[in-house]
């Protein structure tokens, strides 16, 4: 079947050009040269998109954009004089799905084109599709929650999927952004590029230029080699700024441009390189008051902000914890390679679905994975969660009832005896740890390796599988050593003295780099390699500690979670290193 189209504009040239291009793709088209006739043609005729400039003779082609997508899903894209960002944004927030700026630059346009036939052909797919669509079914898998809230959001994630607009995904930590941010680029026409996800709090200042646009070798001490940045490493993808309120003014500027102008120029490069990327971007922070103060630039703000969505806490979705406890237990069992799947009994259920969530969907992932640690079978009782006890306020808001088909699913299994105490107890650091099981059978258990200590494991992973200077190791060890006694005779809780003591040897690395600078010995490959491998030993250091849970780990460290698998990513540190 041929692909039909409405050209839209007033300029008979320009209509040829897009005319010969667009048939030249295999596609028929028709031109309208005023408001009034593409309205009527798109009445008359079923066309499978539109491409409309904004200026028309008689009215705005903005119309033209709202009175299409009130009626239809068909893709419309726009055509804006250069410069005019500002409609280009008004475009895009009315429904259209793209745009291209004038003078047209035939691949540009090429491109939008292949992007809207793309949609076109999702679109057929979903309507030959007898039940749900694939790209329902995707959303259904990976966003798990079917509560009243999660419908809207996941219908306009479908739509959002579609459009090429910058979409600012906000909500608190936890929430998902980064789980729909990928949904949105796997769901969209871009999903055969890449996906970039950059958290950018964990890029130190210094090399941000370079990582985000790539530098040539030789333009700065320790460019050893051409490197891609990242808007190029998206190019024809999708780069997810997550953090974005975390990223400098210096930064913020040179972003803007980037972003506005569609082309990147590496550091020492001489010339500027097109990108075709969509921007998603996210934080936890309230970026709008951040504006008003003055910490983020409101004409970034404006850009990246076209289409905001903001994801629901987990408390205003209790509904969803029985389906999402369910999913996280097989991906725990599948993760920890489990014998059977761990199973919670209804009280538990009942008892997470009280529980004040203030770090949404990840605290409820935690909780679970210290239950599964905990539990002596494969079922999780109210004493594994680890969950204090509920205060009247608390019981005043219990739900009513919670959802049945999970209620009956999680107390399959479960032996009478398991279902009797109903009363909700807190478990005590000490009961917990007194209550260690081998039924995790993949990894170490986080409480007790947490009390293991840090110098020895420095000594082991260090000089084979890092290649610092054993001295220095020594010297780590020793003064990490020391650092824990002192440590230890102030605190006498065990997560407190292992975190100082990470904090003591990351005083300890910074102080044998000062040293060895102060008395000469400069390290052989340059200060960047040396950091980077310091850095890296220590993150190595923490995921022994925790048996390799990132979450756990990242803790250990005092940063985030997302910060954490950056590094780990930056600096190749791959899970399958784990012994
Ligand atoms: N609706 C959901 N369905 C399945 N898993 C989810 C859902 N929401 C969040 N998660 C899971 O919760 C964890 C946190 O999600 P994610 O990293 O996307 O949150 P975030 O809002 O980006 O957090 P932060 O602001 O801290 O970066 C991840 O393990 C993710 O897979």
């Amino acid at each position: 079947m041929t692909t039909t189209a409405l050209v839209v504009d007033d300029e008979v040239d320009l209509c040829r050009l897009m005319q010969i291009t667009l048939t030249k793709m295999g596609i028929k088209s028709d031109v309208a040269y005023t408001l009034s006739q593409a309205k009527s043609y798109w009445q008359d005729n079923d066309y499978d998109f539109c491409l409309t400039d904004l200026k028309l003779p008689d009215g705005s082609g903005l119309e033209l954009v709202k009175h299409i997508s009130a009626s239809s899903s068909k893709p419309i894209a726009v055509i804006t004089a250069h410069g005019s960002m500002d409609l280009a944004i008004e475009a895009l927030k009315l429904g259209a799905f793209d745009f291209v700026n004038k003078p047209l630059e035939l691949p540009r346009l090429r491109q939008l084109v292949e992007n809207a036939l793309k949609v076109i052909q999702q679109d057929l797919t979903a309507k030959s599709t007898p039940q749900r669509s694939p790209e329902q079914q995707m959303l259904d898998e990976r966003l798990i929650g079917d509560s009243a809230v999660m419908h809207p959001l996941k219908n306009t994630i479908l739509k959002l999927a579609r459009s090429q607009a910058p979409v600012f995904l906000s909500g608190a930590s936890g929430t998902g952004k980064e789980v729909v941010a990928r949904l949105i680029h796997d769901l969209s026409p871009r999903r055969d590029g890449s996906f970039v996800p950059v958290n950018c709090g964990a890029i130190p200042s210094e090399l941000m230029e370079s990582e985000f646009f790539g530098h040539k070798k030789g333009s700065f001490t320790g460019a050893v080699a051409d490197k891609q940045g990242l808007f190029q490493q998206a190019n024809g993808g999708t780069l997810f700024l997550d953090e974005v309120a975390d990223l400098p003014l210096a930064m913020q500027v040179k972003l803007l441009r980037a972003i506005q102008e569609k082309t990147v120029r590496a550091i020492g490069d001489t010339k500027e390189v097109p990108v075709d990327i969509r921007i998603l971007s996210a934080t936890h922070k309230d970026l709008n008051q951040l504006v008003q103060t003055g910490l983020f630039r409101q004409d970034l703000y404006y850009r990246i902000n076209v289409i905001e969505l903001k994801l629901p806490t987990l408390n205003a979705r209790r509904d969803d914890i029985p389906v999402l406890a369910t999913h996280f237990l097989a991906l725990i069992a599948e993760e920890w390679q489990l014998e059977s799947k761990p199973l919670l009994t209804a009280e538990a259920c009942l008892r997470l679905q009280q529980h004040d969530f203030a770090g949404n969907v990840r605290e409820l992932r935690n909780v679970l994975e210290r239950a599964v640690t905990l539990a002596e079978t494969s079922t999780i009782d109210i004493s594994h969660l680890g969950l204090s006890d509920l205060n009247v306020h608390q019981q005043a808001h219990m739900p009513q009832k919670i959802n049945e088909d999970n209620a009956s699913d999680s107390i399959e299994n479960i032996d009478k005896d398991d279902r009797e105490p109903s009363s909700i107890k807190s478990v005590s650091t000490q009961q917990a740890k007194a209550n260690l099981h081998p039924y995790r059978t993949m990894t170490h258990h986080y409480a007790a390796v947490k009390q293991s200590s840090i110098s020895g494991t420095i000594s082991d992973s260090s000089s084979s599988a890092i290649g610092i200077e054993q001295q220095s190791v020594t010297a780590m060890a020793e003064r990490a050593e020391s650092v824990n006694k002192n440590a230890n005779s102030d605190k006498t809780d065990s997560v407190a003295n292992l975190d100082s003591s990470i904090d003591g040897n990351i005083d300890i690395l910074n102080s044998i780099a000062i040293k060895s600078s102060v008395s000469g010995q400069l390290p052989a490959q340059g200060l960047e390699h040396y950091l980077q491998e310091q850095e890296r030993q220590l993150i190595i250091t923490a995921l022994k500690q925790t048996g390799w849970n990132k979450t756990q780990a990242a803790e250990l460290l005092g940063t985030t979670f997302r910060s954490l698998r950056y590094r780990m990513t930056k600096l190749e540190i791959a899970e399958d290193q784990a012994e």
